[in-house]
């Protein structure tokens, strides 16, 4: 990352290093893509994988964190958590499945989550960007696996 830096009359770039953690945690849930065209419109499932990556220029300088971004334990249960929440459900987009098809599902005791988005890599990495964000932590980067070979990143 780069700074435009004022020092008395003179402007510089000035280069920011960054301390950077990553953490990952996965969950088993179905899905379909609404309106796609090709196989993943139909009911499938993924071992879904986040991958978080928070970061600061500095340091906490004093205290238990002294020497730290932040104590890994808490970056680790908050993407734990998260993935957790998603695990095991079918997650669809809101307002693509009638109305009886939802009820039929929960009267056989099936998780449902419903999202406001299209249900895709890119969608989760922005929304698990903002829960986490909104829970507090650094967040730089959240890469979403939906294969072990392909993920979607969103970054700031
Ligand atoms: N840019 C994106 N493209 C696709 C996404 C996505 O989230 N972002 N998602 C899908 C589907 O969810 C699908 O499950 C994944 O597709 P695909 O890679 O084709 O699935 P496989 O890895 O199982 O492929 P095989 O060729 O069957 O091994 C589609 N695209
Ligand atoms: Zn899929």
């Amino acid at each position: 990352m780069q700074s435009y830096v004022q020092c008395g009359c003179i402007f510089y770039w000035e280069e920011n290093r960054m301390f950077e953690l990553k953490t990952s945690a996965s969950f088993d849930s179905a899905h379909f893509l609404s309106g796609y065209q090709g196989k993943c419109s139909n009911l499938h499932g993924h071992r879904w994988k986040i991958e978080v990556t928070v970061g600061q220029e500095t340091l906490q300088e004093e205290g238990n964190y002294r020497g730290m971004v932040i104590d890994f334990g808490d970056v680790k249960h908050a993407v734990k958590a998260l993935a957790d929440s998603y695990d095991h459900a079918m997650i669809y987009e809101e307002g693509t499945l009638q109305r009886a098809t939802v009820e039929a599902l929960l009267a056989e005791g099936f998780r449902l989550i419903a999202v406001p988005f299209r249900p895709t890599a890119e969608q989760f990495a922005k929304c698990f960007y903002e829960k986490l964000t909104a829970d507090g932590l650094p967040v730089r980067r959240v890469a979403v696996y939906e294969t072990p070979e392909n993920c979607a990143v969103y970054e700031v």
